[in-house]
């Protein structure tokens, strides 16, 4: 993958990998030969379309319980958002969460890791937010280090204790603000985040909520990243790119200034497609608004109980494709590149280059268009994650 082809695509390539890491790509013909004499293993991986590993950047992996009961309703009618306000939606996953220890919520967010992991996720973001309190907070990011040490896939997690309010809280979204600032430094010190998002909308958050929790990221040098306008617009993607945002996410509400605040910040744009499909919505975000911004387009499974039970990237991509129009060119630099954007990874992960990660997946396939074109299979013969081959071979 060089970039000067339609997907950076090399024909004839190889990889050279040393440890974790990539020591160097090429055309097969050019491999230099003072590297050649130190091959130690070879693989033959045939005619098979390399990519980087996946990168699924915005996931809510740790939680227990489901809520079937609630997709029942939503289609009789209910709203996600009447739902949640009558005390289900988020709140039943906090209590069954709650309710759970660390290794079954470990035990059922593995098992969800693994899937990604067998269709080529090779790095994923787990955010917090079904425990709303101290303990259980605290809880789940631990869960998600412990995935990442557990599968050797790059974790990084993300504090969203700002994500709704616990029935205890009732009527004090200040106070609770103020507990969910509070808890950081302590997560922060034991070593469990890397970023803090806040859910900024008409049932989550307000921009000056969002603000206050934003402030306390900063006082601890943590990036930040926003569940933006998703079901309406509260300008809060500008306002996250004031605070040099690493993402918006989902976005389909997002305003012409919170376009404009992007590109200048840098901040990637994260579709969430299987979210918009699971929760019927029907108002498209500005893809094309956002290209001719050059804002970054990234792409993830958003995998969560209530708007995106799924567990597929690569129909994340697909329905990035069908829904919003993208190209599967776009779908798969949103899977690679831009995701590991939208993590600050992107000096070590997302493209195969040397020096990065040595993550790559070998698939049944021949061009690259067909990771979004297929949905429903498996096609990855071949994960390789940090140099080791873990599936499929
Ligand atoms: N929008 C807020 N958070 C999640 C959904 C949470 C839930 O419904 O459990 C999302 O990204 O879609
Ligand atoms: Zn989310």
């Amino acid at each position: 993958m060089d970039g000067a082809t339609p997907y950076g695509w090399l024909p004839d390539g190889a990889l050279l990998t040393q440890g974790d890491t990539l020591r160097w790509v090429g055309p097969m013909s050019g491999l230099p030969a003072d590297l050649r004499g130190h091959i130690t293993d070879e693989v033959d991986l045939g005619d098979r379309l390399v990519t980087p590993g996946l990168i699924d950047a915005h996931t809510h992996l740790v939680y227990a319980g489901d809520r079937a009961r609630e997709f029942e309703r939503r289609l009789q009618g209910a709203t996600y958002e009447e739902i949640a306000r009558a005390g289900g939606g988020i709140r039943s996953t906090v209590a069954a969460t709650r309710a759970a220890s660390e290794d079954e919520l470990l035990a059922l967010a593995l098992a969800r890791a693994r899937q990604l992991l067998a269709e080529g996720v090779t790095t994923l973001e787990i955010k917090s937010g079904y425990g709303l309190d101290a303990d259980t907070e605290a809880r789940c990011l631990r869960v998600a280090r412990r995935v990442g040490s557990a599968l050797g896939v790059t974790v990084r997690s993300t504090s969203l204790g700002a994500h709704a309010l616990p029935p205890e809280y009732d009527g004090r979204p200040d106070d609770y603000i103020d507990a969910v600032a509070a808890w950081l430094p302590a997560q922060a010190a034991a070593g469990l985040l890397d970023a803090v998002d806040v859910f900024c909308d008409t049932i989550g958050f307000t921009p000056a909520q969002t603000r206050r929790v934003f402030d306390a990221a900063r006082a601890l040098g943590l990036p930040v990243k926003l569940h933006a306008e998703q079901l309406s617009n509260q300008e809060g993607a500008a306002l996250a790119a004031g605070y040099g945002a690493l993402s918006c996410d989902h976005i389909e509400h997002l305003s012409a200034s919170g376009i404009a605040a992007m590109a200048q910040a840098g901040t990637v744009a994260m579709l969430l497609p299987t979210a918009y499909y699971f929760l019927r919505d029907t108002h498209l975000p500005p893809v094309q608004a956002l290209r001719e911004a050059g804002v970054p387009i990234a792409v993830a499974s958003d995998h969560n109980p209530g708007s995106s039970p799924g567990l597929s990237l690569l129909l994340a991509m697909n329905m990035a494709c069908t829904l919003f129009r993208l190209t599967p060119e776009e779908a798969l630099a949103g899977t690679t590149v831009h995701a590991a954007r939208a993590l600050g990874l992107q000096a070590t992960h997302g493209r195969l280059a040397a020096g990065c990660r040595a993550d790559f997946v070998a698939w049944n396939l021949n061009h690259p268009a067909e990771l979004s074109y297929w949905f429903g299979h498996r096609p990855a013969q071949r994960v390789v994650l940090g140099g080791r081959s873990v599936s499929n071979d």
